[in-house]
C-alpha cells in the first residue's frame, strides 16, 4: 500500500472510500471490503482517504482509538492500494468544499463511499448531495452488533469510558 499526504494524489481511474474511520472497526471494515471488491472488479486502484487526527479527536479532544501506523496496518490487510492521510490541523480545515471537491477529481474516481451524513470543507459547508452532484456516490447498509445498534467508533470509545473492554473487541473484529 502506497501512502499519500493530502494533495498529492494523481490518477487516472479509481475507487475511494472517505472517512475518519478510528478504529477501523466492523462497520468500516464492510465499507472498505465493499470498495475493494469494486476496484478489483474494475482493476484500478483503491483509495482510502482519511484524516490524522481523526476530526472528533481534533473538535471535541475525543480519545483515538487506532494510531496512524496502526491503521494503516489495517487498511494494507483489507486490501487497500492507495491511502491518502490528511493532516487535519487549522490550516487543513481551511479547505473550502470545492478546494475539497478539486482535490477528489485528481484521482478520477468512479465510484465513491462516503456515510450519508458525511461533510467536508470549511465549517462543514460541503454535503453528500453536493458531492453527488460531482460524482458517482454510494452508501452501504449499516453494520450492526449482535444488540442491534450501528457500530460507530463514538459507541466504541463510550464503551472505553464505562470500562466495558470485552464488549469492544468484537466490535472492532480485527481477529
Ligand atoms: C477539507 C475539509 C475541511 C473541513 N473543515 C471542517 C470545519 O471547518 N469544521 C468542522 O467541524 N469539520 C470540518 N471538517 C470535518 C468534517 O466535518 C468531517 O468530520 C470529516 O470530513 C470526516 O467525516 P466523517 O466524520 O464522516 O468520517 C472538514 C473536512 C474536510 C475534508
Ligand atoms: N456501522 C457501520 N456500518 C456501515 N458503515 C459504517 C458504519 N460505521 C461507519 N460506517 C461508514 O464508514 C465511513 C467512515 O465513517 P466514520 O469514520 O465517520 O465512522 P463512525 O464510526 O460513524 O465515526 P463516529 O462515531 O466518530 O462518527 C463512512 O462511510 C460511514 O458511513
Amino acid at each position: 500500500m502506497k501512502l499519500f499526504q493530502a494533495e498529492s494524489l494523481t490518477l487516472s481511474r479509481s475507487v475511494v472510500a472517505i472517512g475518519a474511520f478510528d478504529g477501523v472497526h466492523r462497520g468500516h471494515q464492510s465499507v472498505i471490503r465493499e470498495m475493494v471488491r469494486k476496484g478489483n472488479l474494475e482493476g484500478v486502484p483503491t483509495v482510502v482517504y482519511t484524516f490524522s487526527p481523526p476530526p472528533r479527536v481534533y473538535f471535541q479532544g475525543a480519545r483515538t482509538l487506532t494510531s496512524p501506523e496502526q491503521k494503516l496496518t489495517l487498511l494494507e490487510r483489507l486490501g487497500v492500494t492507495h491511502t491518502i492521510l490528511a493532516k487535519f490541523d487549522e490550516e487543513y480545515v481551511k479547505r473550502t468544499a470545492l478546494e475539497f471537491v478539486e482535490e477528489l477529481s485528481r484521482i478520477n474516481p468512479k465510484c465513491m463511499i462516503v456515510g450519508d451524513d458525511f461533510r467536508f470543507g470549511n465549517n462543514r459547508a460541503g454535503d453528500v448531495s453536493l458531492l453527488k452532484s460531482y460524482f458517482n456516490v454510494q452508501s452501504i447498509n449499516p453494520i450492526c452488533c449482535a444488540r442491534g445498534e450501528r457500530i460507530s467508533s463514538t459507541r466504541i470509545r463510550e464503551l472505553i469510558v464505562k470500562g466495558k473492554q470485552e464488549q469492544v473487541l468484537p466490535l472492532l473484529g480485527w481477529m
